[in-house]
């Protein structure tokens, strides 16, 4: 892929405000990250509101990491809201394979057509219908085992799918590209994950899909890389990779972006 700083330079320029409709483990982390990254973060649940929020913003992202019913409800309603308007929104089905209500959850969301559906291995095999319970919000499968799942449940759902572990996978149904960015420390933090899924709607504000994806997950794994060259253990490691966040510019990016066509 040709300059994937260009994505970093458009997504700050616009400095989009995301609609985060995320988990309690998440919010902190994934607003910090978002500010660190040049977004605008918002996090907005109520049932009451969220919908109208939705119109609001430049991108939305849902998680159901800690999802209860009202919540719920309030995700379906943005959803919505975001398609009638063609506004980008993307999916993180945390943990969607643990339980019955969390697979009919995601199956309804998927339904409303995400712009994106961002998960690890056995959450995307979980959500296209194959195996993968994972462990709780852990992955228990390799990204190569889900990259078939991907291409499915893109085809099925008309979203670009990305599959995240120590090589990233992302595919349209058709195209498909890994980016090796990344660093081991990275799932030992918790709401990483959820965090990069809040900085992939940022990216989508305004920008291709397929590309826009990309970018942005060479941009999160390059953080990791240069966090985890400086950090002595997951606690550093979270400093560290906010400061990194906020230190990598457009050249940085496209300099140290492993992306290949798949
Ligand atoms: N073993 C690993 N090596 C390098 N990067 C990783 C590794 N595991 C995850 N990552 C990176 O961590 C980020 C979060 O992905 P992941 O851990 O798959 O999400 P989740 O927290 O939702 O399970 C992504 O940028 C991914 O590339
Ligand atoms: C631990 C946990 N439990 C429910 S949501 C959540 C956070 C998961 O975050 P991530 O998938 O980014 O690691
Ligand atoms: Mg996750």
């Amino acid at each position: 892929m040709e300059d994937p700083g260009q994505y970093l330079t458009s997504m700050r320029q616009t400095a989009p405000l995301v609609h985060n409709i995320t988990n309690y483990v998440a919010m902190n982390v994934m607003a910090n990250v978002l500010l660190a990254s040049g977004a605008s973060p918002a996090m907005v649940h109520a049932r009451e509101e969220a919908a109208e929020f939705a119109g609001l913003a430049q991108a939305l992202s849902i998680n159901i990491g800690t999802v209860s019913p009202p919540w719920a409800e309030a995700m379906e309603a943005a959803a919505t809201v975001a398609r009638a308007k063609d506004i980008p929104w993307v999916l993180d089905p945390v943990a969607v394979g643990a339980t019955a209500y969390r697979r009919a959850l995601g199956a309804r969301l998927v339904e409303l057509r995400p712009t994106v559906i961002r998960g690890n291995a056995s959450e995307i095999l979980a959500l296209a219908g194959e195996a993968g319970a994972g462990k709780g919000a852990d992955s228990t499968e390799s990204v190569a085992t889900a990259e078939g799942a991907a291409r499915a449940l893109a085809r099925h759902s008309g979203a670009v799918v990305a599959v995240t572990g120590a090589v990233d996978f992302v595919t349209d149904g058709e195209r498909a590209a890994r980016v090796a960015n990344g660093h081991a420390m990275m799932p030992r933090v918790t709401a990483l994950g959820c965090s990069l899924t809040g900085v992939v709607a940022a990216f989508l504000a305004g920008q291709p899909r397929f590309e826009a994806v990309l970018a942005a997950l060479a941009y999160f794994g390059l953080a990791g890389e240069r966090a985890g060259a400086t950090a002595n253990g997951p606690g550093s490691f979270q400093v560290a990779f906010l400061d990194a966040l906020h230190a990598i510019d457009a050249d940085t990016l496209t300099a140290g972006a492993r992306i290949e066509t798949a």
